[in-house]
């Protein structure tokens, strides 16, 4: 059920994607369907350029045949089409349960309108059931483990702070980074906490995606939600 209402979600986004649209290309299970939907568009015809996110993403697209740039040679994109973790009434996201929620708020911010695309399971009314991605520099690890939890006590948020793993390794990103993933529980002030983060000289970025999303395709049992943002 769930890869349908993915297949679905992925679907209503294909829909604001116009020809000669230079496109923000996610990664995951949700912008998958999204990417080879896009695909067979492109087969018949339609012309868009694609910055992926992700090796992965990249990867999926060039098998597909979907024409491929990068923001060196395409620093403007008119729409990124991308999954999430959990979405708010505000459409503020927490991204990177893929592990390339950096590449991903570059390519958002590089792009006119961000669009969200995901499954009902999604949805909530405040982040943070879902463990916060910080992606993280190698060098000086625990240092900036240490300044993420007293940065979020100063915030009232405590929890557990857990080096990302992947079959028994590390996990390194595509950047060469790793990531801590922070179950805060609960969190009321995602703008504070992002400020915060962003203070501390090892966090490269972390995943709470605020004032970027403008748009999010919801898929449920009843059909597709579409969320427009409040901003
Ligand atoms: O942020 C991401 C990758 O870094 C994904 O968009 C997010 O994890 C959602 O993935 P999925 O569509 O597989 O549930």
């Amino acid at each position: 059920m769930s890869a349908e209402l993915k297949e679905r979600a992925a679907r209503a986004a294909l829909e604001v994607v116009e020809s000669g649209m230079r496109l923000g290309i996610g990664t995951g299970s949700t912008a998958e369907p999204f990417i080879r939907a896009l695909a067979d568009k492109v087969l018949a015809g339609m012309r868009v350029i694609g910055v992926p996110t992700s090796q992965r993403s990249a990867k999926l697209c060039a098998e597909l045949g979907i024409p491929l740039s990068t923001l060196e040679e395409t620093p403007e994109l008119d729409l990124t089409v991308d999954g999430a973790d959990e979405i708010d009434p505000q459409l503020r996201l927490i991204k990177g349960g893929g592990g390339s929620l950096l590449r991903e708020k570059i390519v958002a911010a590089a792009s006119a309108r961000m669009v969200v695309i995901a499954d009902i399971s999604k949805k909530v009314e405040t982040l943070g059931a879902f463990p916060l991605p910080i992606e993280v520099d190698q060098f000086g690890l625990g240092a900036t483990r240490r300044a993420v939890e007293k940065a979020a006590s100063g915030l009232g948020l405590s929890g557990e702070i857990v080096l990302r793993q992947r079959s028994d390794k590390v996990f390194v990103t595509d950047g060469g980074h790793y990531i801590l993933d922070a179950s805060f529980g609960r969190i009321p002030d995602p703008e504070g906490l992002s400020c915060a983060l962003h203070e501390i000289p090892g966090v490269v970025e972390h995943g709470l995606f605020i004032g970027l999303a403008r748009q999010a395709f919801i898929a449920s049992s009843d059909g597709v939600e579409a969320i427009v943002s409040p901003r």
